[in-house]
């Protein structure tokens, strides 16, 4: 019997006896070429075109399929398809719905390889982007032109953390027949479902919290009734497929993953209360901070925070910054986030990191806070923050 308590799910999602063969995990199971004893087991194979059954390697197998229920039941979509990594369920999730004369409606604050994407190849391939600012909420409406196809959401966004007003904005988007894509790395299904605020595709860099170790590139799109088949089907053309060892390993970090993000969370909150009494700290922009834009809209919407959040310096420069992230000990620079480890990235300015909003404010530190032990996690930023000058 299925629960709809998260953490019961994530133990027991994709576990079929089909999946498990009567063990706990999930076979291995490796392949590009499926045999079959009959032509009618052939036919049968290609009629269903391999949707939860064996087909070819490229559709899946019993790997992939128990990580595609797993994420389906968590994300509460109709459908998951995977990519090799997060940046690739992006651009494939858009390639899938788009064409040449079609506009989108981009997020100011977005993950800067996927504003590349839109500048570098959508625009070469006759897609127009538009980039508007996170808080903009219901006003998206201003943006819409009458060929704008997509509206593509990051909440909260890379690096200066606003939280968006989803719902206002997806009322706003299906008044014009415009479909909505929204990065949910951060919310990672356990604390943020978009799909239950109308959104119509959600998209992860399974890379992150669903993996959990830093040991594996992966993305998982999970869309709505309406859009599951075209996202299927395209996402397949499209070539899109990952490993069954890499499979395995998602569906391993999900059953942890309720459990690191409680102490993600606890550790993060604790930390940031820390430097919020900083005297070189401006800001916090952590989600469940006041000072966070959006935070009511994450009060109103989020189940829970996780270990990532910004904090942003009064004063400073690239000189200070260096010598800030050199004398760090625990704390490791890395451009990712979501493992057990701690990492720290910083940006002097956001220039070149966004077209419609300015950003007048002091450098952004960009912390990833994991499983170490909170003390020592302080201690290193404090004994950084004495040389940040
Ligand atoms: C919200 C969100 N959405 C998608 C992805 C991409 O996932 P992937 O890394 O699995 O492709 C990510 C990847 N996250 N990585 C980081 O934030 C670290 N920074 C970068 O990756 C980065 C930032 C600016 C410019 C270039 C890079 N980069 O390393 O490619 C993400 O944060």
């Amino acid at each position: 019997m299925s629960s709809k308590n998260k953490n019961t799910q994530l133990v027991s999602s994709g576990r079929k006896k089909a999946y498990t063969h009567g063990v706990v995990n999930p076979v291995v199971q490796r392949a590009s070429t499926i045999v079959f004893d009959s032509v009618a087991d052939l036919k049968n194979a290609a009629k269903t075109r391999g949707d939860k059954t064996l087909f070819y390697g490229r559709r899946g197998t019993s790997t992939h399929f128990a990580l595609q229920e797993a994420i389906t039941e968590l994300e509460g979509g109709e459908g998951c398809a995977l990519y090799p990594c997060g940046a690739a369920a992006i651009s494939q999730a858009l390639l899938s719905f788009v064409k040449a004369g079609d506009h989108i409606l981009m997020v100011d604050n977005v993950y800067e390889p996927t504003r590349d994407f839109c500048d570098k190849i959508l625009a070469g391939l006759g897609i127009t982007t538009t980039y508007y600012p996170p808080t903009i909420g219901a006003g998206i409406k201003e943006y819409i032109q009458p060929n704008t196809k997509v509206l593509f959401l990051e909440s909260p966004g890379s690096i200066t953390m606003e939280i968006q007003d989803v719902p206002a904005m997806v009322k706003v988007a299906n008044e014009h027949n415009i479909m909505t894509m929204l990065d949910n790395t951060y919310g990672n299904g356990l604390h943020y479902r978009p799909l239950e605020h109308g959104v119509d595709i959600s998209i992860q860099a399974a890379t992150k919290y669903i993996v959990g170790h830093s040991d594996v590139m992966m993305g998982v799109a999970v869309a709505n009734k309406k859009y599951w088949p075209t996202l299927r089907e395209q996402s397949y053309l499209l070539g899109q497929c990952t490993s069954a060892d890499d499979a395995y390993l998602a569906l391993r970090g999900l059953r942890t993953m309720a459990v690191r993000l409680n102490q993600h969370e606890k550790a993060a909150i604790e930390v940031a209360k820390w430097l919020e009494q900083h005297e070189l700290v401006d800001h916090i922009r952590h989600p469940a901070f006041e000072t966070c834009p959006g935070h009511d809209f994450f009060k109103r919407d989020f189940d829970g925070s996780n270990g990532l959040f910004s904090f942003v310096m009064k004063t400073g420069n690239q000189k200070a910054i260096d010598a800030f992230l050199d004398s760090l000990e625990h704390i490791k620079m890395g451009f990712s986030w979501g493992g057990f480890e701690s990492l720290v990235t910083a940006n002097l300015t956001m220039k070149g990191l966004r077209s419609k909003t300015g950003w007048d404010l002091g450098p952004v530190i960009r912390l990833h806070i994991g499983l170490e032990d909170v003390d020592d996690l302080i201690n290193d930023l404090s004994q950084a923050l004495k040389v940040y000058q």
